[in-house]
């Protein structure tokens, strides 16, 4: 199986945040969610895959082919969805796509007006005047048209109404039925990774805590809520992270197997949703710090 795209040793460093040393492969032809918590360096992970940023160490492949040296070849085949707008802010949205389309080989204008319709994008509304949601509704008709083999989307549902957000999670998952395409999109949300995500990618303080396909996380994770009496100093150790309270504690084991083994008589032992995962991992890495 290839990788659409390629992360090697690259380390990107800011005064005071480092993405570092991330290695991170993802899979063509499958939808791989990008989730972290605020400031966990999402957006720099994707601006470096896209081109807009430089890492200090490492290399970028996308398609099998160096981001940069080979970045005109590479951005044709991508469609890049994100909040951050990279229009003319007083065009239209008719005179925006008139522009945009001749750069892509692929243009498929039929698809365009598909998509127009579709999410009611109003052709002579100036790009300025669009609200957050448009905006995005605009990028992503773009990027669905003109036949992008990977479509990399920054946070695309966060401006979205839950009826269209949902909408959009279908139509993403339309999109993927052609074999070899792929998506990347970074969220908060995990219920838009339990509908639609085959690969979860984690990211935390700028590193990669996991990334692997989503059903396999449940086997690798235990939660646990048992009484306090079970906590000694060794077993503690074993918890990614904890909550307590007066008589009792509930927390994440990342060896599922051995929290089974010796949790299984005497405290509730469950599957974590992914809320859970994201939840104690963030709070055991503040407690470390
Ligand atoms: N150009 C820059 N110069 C200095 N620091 C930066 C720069 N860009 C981002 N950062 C810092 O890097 C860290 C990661 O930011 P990033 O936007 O990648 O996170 P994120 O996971 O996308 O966050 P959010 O979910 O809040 O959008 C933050 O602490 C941010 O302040």
């Amino acid at each position: 199986m290839s990788n659409v795209i390629e992360l090697d040793h690259v380390t990107k460093r800011y005064d005071r945040f480092e993405l570092r040393d991330i290695s991170l492969p993802i899979k063509e032809g499958y939808i791989t969610g990008l989730i972290g918590p605020n400031g966990a360096g999402k957006t720099s992970l994707i601006k470096l895959m896209m081109g807009l940023i430089y890492p200090d160490q490492g290399n970028i492949l996308m398609f099998g082919q160096n981001n940069q040296q080979d970045q005109a070849v590479v951005k044709a085949r991508i469609g890049y969805v994100s909040d951050e707008s990279f229009y003319y802010e007083n065009m239209t949205v008719k005179q925006m796509k008139s522009i945009i389309a001749p750069f892509y080989p692929g243009w498929n204008n039929d698809t365009y007006v598909k998509f127009q319709e579709l999410f009611k994008l109003p052709p002579g509304k100036k790009i300025k005047d669009l609200s957050k949601g448009m905006k995005i509704k605009f990028s992503l008709a773009i990027a669905l048209s003109h036949g992008a083999d990977l479509l990399i989307m920054d946070e695309p549902t966060s401006g979205l109404d839950p009826i269209f957000r949902r909408e959009m999670l279908e139509l993403l998952s339309e999109h993927i039925q052609d074999e070899k395409k792929s998506i990347l999109f970074s969220t908060h949300n995990t219920t838009d990774l339990d509908r639609i995500a085959d690969y979860i990618a984690f990211i935390n303080e700028g590193r990669i805590i996991f990334n692997e396909m989503k059903e396999s996380l449940g086997e690798r994770y235990l939660l646990v809520k048992g009484g306090k009496e079970l906590l000694d100093r060794d077993v503690r150790r074993w918890f990614v992270g904890l909550r307590e309270n007066g008589l009792g504690f509930e927390g994440l084991i990342s060896n599922r197997a051995e929290g089974e083994r010796y949790f299984r008589d005497t405290a509730v032992c469950e599957m974590p949703t992914l809320e859970e995962i994201m939840y104690y991992t963030v709070k055991g890495s503040e407690a470390h710090v």
